[in-house]
């Protein structure tokens, strides 16, 4: 995946400053008193996602920071990129412990103001980003483990979906799933072909027709998730997972992975321009964009 120059080209229009233009990244892990040997871990930290690699276990815990509810906005996805892409690229990393920070809140799935009223060019590029961030996550040689620890409708389903386990915290009032029926529009081929290999076919099918949000023990019934733990052990609990997972020879275990999703992100891969087209004449329909105003309008009603 050559992204870096595209990546480079959204960083600089979207202000955003790249890590590699940010004060060296791995010095900003807290320094040690003198006289202690230097502690394993190296943190990188951007406005939206923080970073911190261990180093002697191989793995980095990365967690969402995007107040109010870490909706996936094209910043957002080009700093979730560019973190995975640093991972991926570094020997000592072989695994990512994906959580949130927001309480109750894992995330909120695409930033459905960037889906309203913009114009062609920027849809292109959201969904450019969109796209991007799932080859990334989906296609990692690296263990991925989401500890998901509050909500997480739509997108914020798909990066769950896109690891390689699932632990949510076993909160009823959280739930997960591909709402996008409910909101008026429809999950595209790749995250419907995600999710089916997870639960299988006939739960997708009625799952996604119905645009479900399951809560937590359903969705531990369904095989959306693997196992719940009480919130407070989630961390401990995706460690240990991690750790059962990276007991294996990296070789063997990537070689299947690969295996295992190959033909999904091919099928991406090979039709990518022409799912951009197809999203931007979707979403640029007037009904489509009436739908998404309603559905805003109504969750700040619901609020109120
Ligand atoms: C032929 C086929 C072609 C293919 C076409 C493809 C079509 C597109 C496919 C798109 C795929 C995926 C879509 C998505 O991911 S859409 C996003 C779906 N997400 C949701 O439905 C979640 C909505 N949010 C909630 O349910 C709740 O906010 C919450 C996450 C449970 C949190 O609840 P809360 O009570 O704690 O907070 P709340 O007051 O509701 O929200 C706080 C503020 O945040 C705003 N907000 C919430 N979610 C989003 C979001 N996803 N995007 C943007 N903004 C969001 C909310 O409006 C509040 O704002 P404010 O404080 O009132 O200003």
């Amino acid at each position: 995946m050559a992204a870096a120059p595209i990546l480079a080209r959204r960083i600089a229009r979207s202000g955003v400053l790249p890590l590699c233009c940010r004060p060296p990244s791995w010095d900003r892990a807290p320094r040690q008193p003198p006289g202690l040997p230097l502690a394993p871990c190296r943190a990188f930290s951007n406005n939206k996602i923080q970073v911190e690699l261990d180093e002697s276990s191989g793995v980095a815990m990365m967690k969402f920071k995007s107040p109010p509810v870490n909706s996936l906005s094209l910043d957002f996805l080009t700093e979730f990129s560019i973190s995975l892409e640093k991972l991926e690229n570094d020997r000592a990393c072989r695994g990512v412990i994906i959580t949130s920070t927001i309480p109750k809140i894992f995330s909120s799935g695409l930033d459905i103001m960037e889906m309203c009223g913009k114009n062609v060019e920027h849809y292109g590029e959201f969904w450019r980003a969109v796209q991007e961030m799932w080859l990334r996550l989906y296609g990692s040689n690296m263990v991925t483990v989401a500890a998901v620890n509050g909500s997480s409708p739509a997108g914020g389903c798909l990066i769950a979906l896109s690891c390689d386990y699932r632990i949510m915290a076993e909160n009823p009032k959280f739930s997960i799933g591909l709402n996008e029926a409910q909101l008026g529009i429809v999950a595209p081929f790749w995250f419907k072909d995600t999710f089916v290999n997870v639960v299988g076919h006939r739960i997708a099918e009625r799952s996604l027709q119905l645009g479900s949000l399951h809560p937590a023990p359903e969705a531990l019934k369904l095989g959306l998730v693997d196992e719940l733990v009480p919130e407070e052990k989630l961390l401990e609990k995706a460690s240990a997972v991690m750790a059962r997972w990276l007991a294996l020879p990296d070789h063997a275990r990537q070689l299947t992975k690969s295996m295992m999703r190959k033909a999904v992100l091919d099928h991406l891969v090979a039709h990518r321009e022409e799912d951009i087209k197809n999203f931007i004449n979707f979403i640029s329909k007037e009904s489509i964009q009436k739908s998404l105003r309603m559905y805003m309008e109504m969750l700040k009603k619901k609020k109120s």
